[in-house]
């Protein structure tokens, strides 16, 4: 979602691999960025210019994100391509979305891209959610539900990161998604339709609940990135056991 802290998390990534010497490439897929703070191998910026899309075609920001998104799609066998030749020296591949997230979730060039990846490499998604923003059971319950939308279109393995610890801790997030007491206690409060809702959905979500990893960090103080890196690792092979045959089938 938009100010979870994506481009702090790729910032803090980029310090990670680069401590720890592991070889990856750092791919930044946002148009409209000013300026990315950490160093990337591929920047959409270079293929495309966002403002001159926009004025191009007549477009206002969205619209143009997803022109230039659609654009730089039609491009990005050459990418895969760079990417299949280094495959074997890279342990990692990390790729910075669009600020405004439906722009990819949603759009075929977004479905085109994550295929392309899902195809070649073992690929999983990182969904960055805002901890101190979400302490309200019927935002977390709506953040959850659109956690669980983007993994099931997707079809991926799934990251879903408690950022912003260094805030607010994330403990009552793991409360709600291991105890469902706990969440009904929660949005008790909460009234009307909302809250009822809430109530039924947490029900719906146990299922998600159960087959998602999830990390509690900060971007800013580093804390928690080894238990990101551990995960991704998981996700590795849990796309080598389960996904991988799926997308052979397919
Ligand atoms: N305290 C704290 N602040 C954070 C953390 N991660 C990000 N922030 C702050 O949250 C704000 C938004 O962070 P960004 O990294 O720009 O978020 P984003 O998701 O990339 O934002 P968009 O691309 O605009 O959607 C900035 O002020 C960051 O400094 C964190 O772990 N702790």
């Amino acid at each position: 979602m938009a100010g979870s802290g994506k481009t702090t998390l790729m910032q803090r990534i980029a310090v990670h691999i680069h401590n720890q010497q592991l070889p990856s490439y750092i791919i930044n897929l946002d148009p409209a960025v000013s300026s990315v703070p950490y160093g990337c191998n591929i920047d959409i910026r270079d293929t495309v210019n966002y403002k001159q899309v926009m004025k191009e075609y007549e477009l206002g920001p969205n619209g143009g994100i997803l022109t230039s998104l659609n654009l730089f799609a039609t491009k990005f066998d050459q990418v895969m391509g760079l990417i299949e030749q280094k495959a074997d020296s890279l342990q990692h591949i990390f790729v910075d979305t669009p600020g405004q997230i439906e722009i990819f979730t949603w759009s075929a060039s977004g479905t085109i891209i994550s295929d392309m990846f899902a195809f070649s490499v073992p690929t999983a998604l990182i969904y960055v959610v805002d901890t101190p923003r979400t302490t309200s059971p019927v935002t977390f319950m709506s953040n959850m539900l659109y956690a669980c939308s983007i993994m099931y279109k997707f079809k991926l393995p799934f990251i879903l990161v408690f950022n912003k610890t260094d805030v607010t801790s994330a403990d009552f997030a793991i409360d709600w998604m291991t105890d469902y007491e706990k969440f009904q206690e929660a949005v008790q409060d909460e009234k009307a339709y909302a809250g009822t809702l809430s109530a039924s959905m947490g029900l719906v979500l146990e299922e998600f609940y159960r087959n998602i990893t999830t990390v509690c960090m900060s971007a800013v103080t580093g804390e928690g990135v080894e238990d990101l890196f551990d995960k991704i690792a998981r996700a590795g092979e849990e796309y080598a056991n389960v996904y991988r045959p799926m997308l052979e089938a397919k």
